[in-house]
């Protein structure tokens, strides 16, 4: 056993088919009486459902979350709690909407009670990320981390099966990095690697049947555990390129997410075994980056990044922004191999190990 340092982070989360009933209760229990709800535009229905759930603890809706949070929304948002005297947010949607909900809590402390729709994990991270003049920035703060998630299966039934399958690789992503993360700790990696077997059976599932609760469950089980572990250790190369990837060129987060992962767990294949054999174990696989690539396949998501947006000649200016700022990562970022592995991912063909 490696030396390690384990700090955990409170979380209170009710899990389960038709748990978002009890949001009354979360919010009484929160001591709050007035609840402003946010969502992107298009949940606004469901948004519209918290409010009658709610009653007179409902101080109203913003409904102009946006991906990775332009700094003009967090600004409305943040005007919005405070003209509706809002003492909390709910936040229902992904990970955008979440995102807004971290931003009004970085500036104002309003707690917020997060009802995930995907599976990007943001609900258990104190990480927030607001966009300023087309630079995105990122930081941790406790402020941020919401006080209660409530994981309600049935209201990821609607979810595409192209983003269900996407988002579920981005939190596999998430617990991937966290199985070799610089700071690293034995608690983190039960739970990466159960994350990611519990996401490897549930896509497929999903594919299969998409109104399938016992799929959702499952899924949202894995969503829960990636996120933990990503709120509590540090990620490495593939998080670094994804940030630089949807940052600087705008591409969509979760299918980045999806096309880059094999090609980072190949690139570090050799400098991080015991990792690489979990997450093979956790697939059902022999090698990480291949049992990775294989299910994005067999899921029908992207593979290729010319595919979702970005052109041969971005690939250059990619990696010199990924080599500034590096994150810790298990192998020395050698600018000829990853080079290599970004034509890989451009190209959408199978990782090789370099
Ligand atoms: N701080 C952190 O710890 C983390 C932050 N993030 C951030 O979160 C963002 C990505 O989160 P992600 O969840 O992928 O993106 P979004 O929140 O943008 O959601 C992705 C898509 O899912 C759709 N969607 C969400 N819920 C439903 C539903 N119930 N039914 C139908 N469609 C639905 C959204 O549709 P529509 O737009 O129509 O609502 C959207 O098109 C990025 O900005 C990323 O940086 C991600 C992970 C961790
Ligand atoms: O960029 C952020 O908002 C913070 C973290 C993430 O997005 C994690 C990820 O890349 O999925």
């Amino acid at each position: 056993m490696q030396p390690f340092l384990y700090t955990s982070q409170p979380a209170r989360v009710i899990f389960g088919a038709g748990k978002m009933a009890q949001l009354g209760q979360e919010i009484e229990a929160l001591g709050a009486r007035r609840a402003l709800v946010l969502c992107t535009p298009q949940q606004r229905d469901s948004a519209q459902k918290v409010m009658r759930l709610l009653g007179d603890r409902a101080a109203g809706i913003f409904d102009q979350a946006v991906m990775h949070v332009p700094i003009e929304s967090a600004r409305e948002a943040r005007e919005a709690a405070r003209r509706l005297d809002a003492d909390c947010a709910v936040a229902i949607g992904g990970g955008s909407t979440t995102g807004l909900g971290k931003a009004i809590a970085l500036d104002s402390g309003l707690p917020i009670i997060a009802i995930p729709t995907t599976y990007a994990g943001s609900e258990m991270t104190p990480i927030y990320g607001i966009t300023e003049a087309g630079v995105k920035k990122t930081g941790r703060d406790m402020r941020v981390l919401p006080r209660t998630v409530i994981y309600d299966p049935e209201l990821t039934l609607g979810l595409p099966v192209a983003l269900s399958a996407t988002s579920g690789i981005n939190a596999i992503a998430h617990a991937a990095e966290g199985l070799y993360s610089a700071d690293g700790n034995p608690v983190m990696a039960l739970m990466a690697e159960e994350g990611i077997r519990a996401l490897g059976q549930a896509l497929p599932a999903i594919v299969r049947d998409p109104r399938g609760l016992a799929g959702r469950a499952d899924a949202l089980y894995g969503a829960w555990l990636c996120g933990t572990v990503l709120g509590h250790v540090g990620m490495a190369l593939h998080h670094k390129l994804c940030h630089t990837l949807g940052g600087s060129f705008n591409l969509p987060h979760a299918e980045t997410h999806t096309i880059v992962l094999p090609h980072a767990l190949a690139y570090n294949g050799r400098a991080a075994p015991d990792a690489m054999r979990r997450i093979a174990r956790a697939l059902g696989g022999t090698d990480a980056a291949q049992a990775v690539y294989d299910l994005a396949r067999a899921l029908g998501a992207p593979l290729a990044l010319r595919d979702i947006g970005l052109r041969q000649q971005d690939l250059d200016r990619t990696l010199d922004i990924a080599l500034q700022n590096q994150y810790p990562n298990p192998r020395p970022l050698e600018r000829e191999a990853l080079r290599r592995l970004l034509q890989n991912a451009f190209d959408g063909t199978r990782p090789s190990p370099d």
